[in-house]
């Protein structure tokens, strides 16, 4: 195309400026319509040109590599993927099914979707929910089976509706309506060992999704699902009701999904569906399931649904969980609601492995101690958690021996909510025991425990029971019954024969909604007057609880301290960690015969060790009858636990003992005993010798701790010895100066039930008594032995406390074997030392006491005294 010269229309100049002619104007170009027709005809051919090339070079060419490379790996786990001739994978066939209504309305949504640019995927497909009409009524599969139930009437067949609800055992024979609240049950699954073939195709796994879908009778409106590179399929399912989606990684055989629906019915059920539908096993040891379950959002959630047992088992991702029994009553009683047994692997001690170990015969240590590495089987009524296989003994031994132990002989017992019959298994290993009455409201939770926790009543290893099963031993009686209307049905407010020790295991009566002072009430009726009330208080107060009256705990506080109010003279709590919950347990021992009971509390290890080998009947295997609960074990349960101190003293700050607190205070001097002598007292020579300072004293000074700290202490029973063997011996008898050392050198107290004595172990035992108020240690009282008032005086009970009058963790602590005094204030050089002895008299000895102490003050010979002239 040559140029075409056109005239110039302002005239073009030569090269010497001249003007030229119109003859002499340069090329004119001329375009015409076929030339520009052919520009852009040429223009388009180049662009598509270079647009093919580029979408083979960069696009079509790595897509299809990667299309390749799926198909080979497909093909190598013998997968059904199809390629067309052309090998374009936009050309696969898929067999994917499409969700499908039967006999239901379209549902009215607005669909909405926004993709990016998936070219990558090797496959990409969505499929919607198709109609399909059918005369008969729709049907779906019950989970678990091969049977299906008509989904139209959900009230037959109440396993289908979206998940079923645990078994229904009673109604209250009303129709609930579902409030649609904004809630919702998640069920979170991970499967590993599957089959890698089902875990790459995307048709086997919407298909599962969609029996799945169909087993629990959701709708599912649409799916969508990725074949990712180099493997693996993510799918998401839009339901009416929310979603499901998985993920899959298929070399390793895994595949986690979630499933989110909203509404109350659980999922659980569905948990074996999706594990039998996605579960597709690689190998013959079968897949293997973790799961974990949440009740999610807004909702109206059940109690059971917020205690234990939606934290753990079900709401964990364990190794391996199996629900064995799930039950529900649907009446307003809140206090049973559902009963649910769970057979688990406790993660901080078991493995999965190491179970499959002990399954084999291998001779592993793990086959040969099987029962440690099996799992555990947990009870929980209304989700929390009862009892749980693994450490019922150690919690039936705390619950039953400390308060059968506490009594001497104790041969009635009545056992309140043990329905389990560990309690009872535990009771009759005591020789003593001549009847057992049970009263259990659950007679369903009696025959589900027998059931599914045979060893709880199995009594076939104790050589005093003749039937294999507690229950059936002929000492035994189980009243099914509300304990308050057997006692006033029946008993009239209960009229029958006292029980010597009494047991409750159901925290509801003392810190549930029910009405404590009418259960206490009962029992002081039911209770001998030497008896022991025995009480589980669920999980032990820790440091950090409020005052009672600040306290969810409340009612529980409450009830303990209330006891005393029916009879009970001493009240003791004590803990157990050792019994499979969280927490350290607390339990709470009440005492009708205070002497009696704390003597046997406070026992020593040997004594205890002595009586446990008297009363308990050996197994028939020559196995010890006793677990965990030995003497030791008691001995630890003598004091209260720190924390249970510390709340009660930020209940009452001012009750004994809690503003002195314990331990001894660094900043206080500690007075050695090289700065007192012995000589003979300022009171005349009728007194004997007393103590003085051979140095000023300042006050609050500790006087002779380092040997304080080590008295010589006569227990109650060393004490009741000792006094046995002057009264067969005679006061002759050399043994005579061991009871005279204790009583007239000592404290004598009761603090551990019979009377004790403390003797301090240096010159300080040689303290004489401050007549008229004269003490100037150890505390202040305004009562002294001219005090002749038949009542005694308050102050002086206060001091004198005898673990009766309250309930008193912070006194129990006390170290009631250390008899340490103060200066009341500063002492002279040469000053005698004085206490008053009011403080330390028996009080069931008090008018005696406090008459020969006048008598003394008077200048009565000393009985000190009088003994030495005697000798
Ligand atoms: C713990 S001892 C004190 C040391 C005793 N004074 C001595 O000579 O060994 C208690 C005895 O001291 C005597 N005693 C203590 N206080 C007394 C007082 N205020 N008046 C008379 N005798 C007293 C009594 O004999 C009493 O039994």
């Amino acid at each position: 195309m040559a140029p075409t010269r056109v005239p110039n229309g302002r005239g073009n100049k030569d090269s010497n400026g001249r003007q030229g002619t119109p003859q002499d104007d340069g090329f004119r170009v001329k375009v015409t319509t076929r030339f520009i027709i052919l520009c852009l005809l040429s223009c388009t051919l180049l662009a598509y040109a270079v647009g093919k090339i580029a979408r083979l070079i960069l696009i079509d060419g790595p897509h299809q590599q990667l299309a390749l490379i799926h198909e080979q790996q497909l093909s190598s786990l013998g997968g059904s993927y199809e390629l067309s001739s052309t090998g374009n994978s936009r050309d696969h066939v898929m067999k994917l099914p499409n969700p499908v209504l039967k006999n239901k309305p379209i549902p009215n949504t607005i669909y909405t979707s926004m993709n990016f640019d998936t070219s990558r995927s090797s496959s990409i497909n969505s499929r919607w929910v198709v109609v399909e009409e059918s005369d008969s009524p729709p049907q779906i599969l019950v989970p678990g089976t091969n049977q299906t139930c008509d989904a139209d009437n959900v009230e037959t067949c109440s396993s289908c509706s979206r998940g079923k609800e645990p078994v229904v055992i009673e109604s209250s024979g009303e129709d609930h309506e579902e409030v649609h609240l904004p809630a919702g049950q998640h069920l979170l699954m991970d499967i590993r060992n599957v089959q890698s073939e089902f875990l790459a195709s995307e048709e086997r796994l919407a298909t599962a999704m969609l029996d799945v879908v169909g087993d629990c009778g959701l709708t599912l409106l649409s799916y969508h699902c990725h074949g990712l590179q180099p493997s693996g399929v993510s799918c998401v399912g839009v339901l009416l009701e929310s979603h499901v989606s998985f993920h899959t990684w298929p070399s390793q055989g895994v595949v986690t999904l979630d499933l989110f629906t909203c509404g109350s019915q659980s999922l659980l059920p569905i948990v074996e569906a999706v594990e039998r539908l996605f579960g597709v096993p690689a190998t013959s040891d079968g897949p293997e399931t973790v799961w974990a379950y949440k009740v999610r959002g807004f909702g109206d959630e059940t109690s059971a649904e917020l205690a234990d047992l939606f934290t753990f088992p079900i709401g964990t991702m364990t190794e391996y969980k199996k629900e064995i029994i799930s039950i529900t009553k649907k009446t307003d009683d809140i206090k049973r609601g559902r009963i649910d047994v769970y057979d688990v692997l406790r993660p901080t001690y078991q493995t999965f492995e190491s179970y499959k170990r002990s399954l084999q015969n291998d001779n592993s240590y793990e086959s040969q101690y099987k029962e440690i590495f099996q799992p555990d089987r947990i009870l929980y009524v209304n989700g929390v958690l009862q009892s749980r296989r693994s450490a019922e003994v150690p919690y039936h031994e705390a619950l039953v021996h400390p308060g059968m132990f506490a009594h001497d002989n104790p041969k009635r017992v009545l056992l309140l909510s043990c329905g389990g019959g560990a309690a009872l298994r535990e009771v009759l290993k005591h020789k003593t025991v001549e009847k057992v009455v049970m009263i259990e409201e659950e007679k369903q939770l009696v025959s589900i425990t027998r059931e599914l926790f045979p060893e709880y009543s199995d009594c076939s290893t104790n050589q005093g029971v003749a039937s294999a099963n507690c229950f059936d031993d002929s000492r035994v009686e189980v009243i099914y019954s509300d304990i308050f209307d057997w006692a006033e049905k029946e008993n009239k407010g209960y009229t029958g024969d006292a029980f010597d020790v009494i047991i409750l295991d159901d925290s509801y009566y003392v810190a549930g909604p029910a009405e404590y002072g009418d259960f206490t009430s009962l029992v002081s009726k039911m209770i001998s007057d030497r008896g022991v009330f025995v009480a589980q208080m669920g999980q032990a107060p820790n440091l950090n609880l409020p005052s009672a009256k600040h306290s969810v705990m409340k009612n529980r506080f409450d009830f303990i301290e209330s006891l005393p109010q029916f009879g009970f003279k001493s009240v003791v709590d004590y803990e157990e960690g050792h019994l499979g919950f969280s927490k350290p347990w607390q339990f709470v021992a009440a005492f009708r015969d205070y002497e009696m009971s704390r003597t046997n509390w406070f026992s020593p290890i040997s004594h205890m060790d002595l009586v446990i080998s008297q009363r308990i009947w050996p197994t028939k295997s020559g196995d010890s009858s006793l677990v965990h609960f030995d003497a030791a074990t008691m001995q630890g349960y003598s004091h209260p636990n720190r924390a249970s101190e510390v709340v009660f003293c930020r209940t009452h700050p001012d009750s004994t003992f809690c503003p002195e607190g314990h331990g001894f205070d660094p900043e206080r001097p500690n007075v050695p005993a090289t700065a007192f002598d012995v000589r003979a007292s300022t009171l005349g020579e009728n007194a004997g010798r007393g103590v003085f300072a051979n140095e000023e004293i300042s006050q609050f000074s500790y006087l002779t701790l380092d040997d304080a700290v080590h008295p010589v202490y006569f227990n109650p029973l060393c004490f009741d010895l000792v006094t046995k063997m002057v009264a067969k011996l005679g006061h002759e008898h050399k043994i005579q100066i061991m009871q005279f050392y204790s009583l007239y050198y000592g404290h004598v107290t009761s603090f551990h039930g019979r009377q004790e004595s403390t003797v301090d172990s240096n010159r300080m035992c040689f303290l004489n008594h401050g007549c008229s108020g004269k003490s100037n240690l150890s505390m202040n009282l305004t009562v002294t032995e001219s005090f002749d008032g038949s009542e005694i005086p308050q102050e002086f009970l206060r001091i004198q406390y005898r673990h009766g009058d309250e309930y008193n963790p912070a006194a129990e602590r006390f170290p009631t074997s250390l008899t340490h005094s103060s200066p009341l204030r500063d002492l002279k050089e040469g000053e005698e030392l004085f206490i008053n002895y009011l403080a330390a008299v028996n009080a069931n000895k008090w008018k005696e006491e406090i008459a020969s102490l006048r008598d003394q003050c008077n200048g009565a010979l000393g009985d000190v005294t009088a003994y030495e002239r005697e000798k």
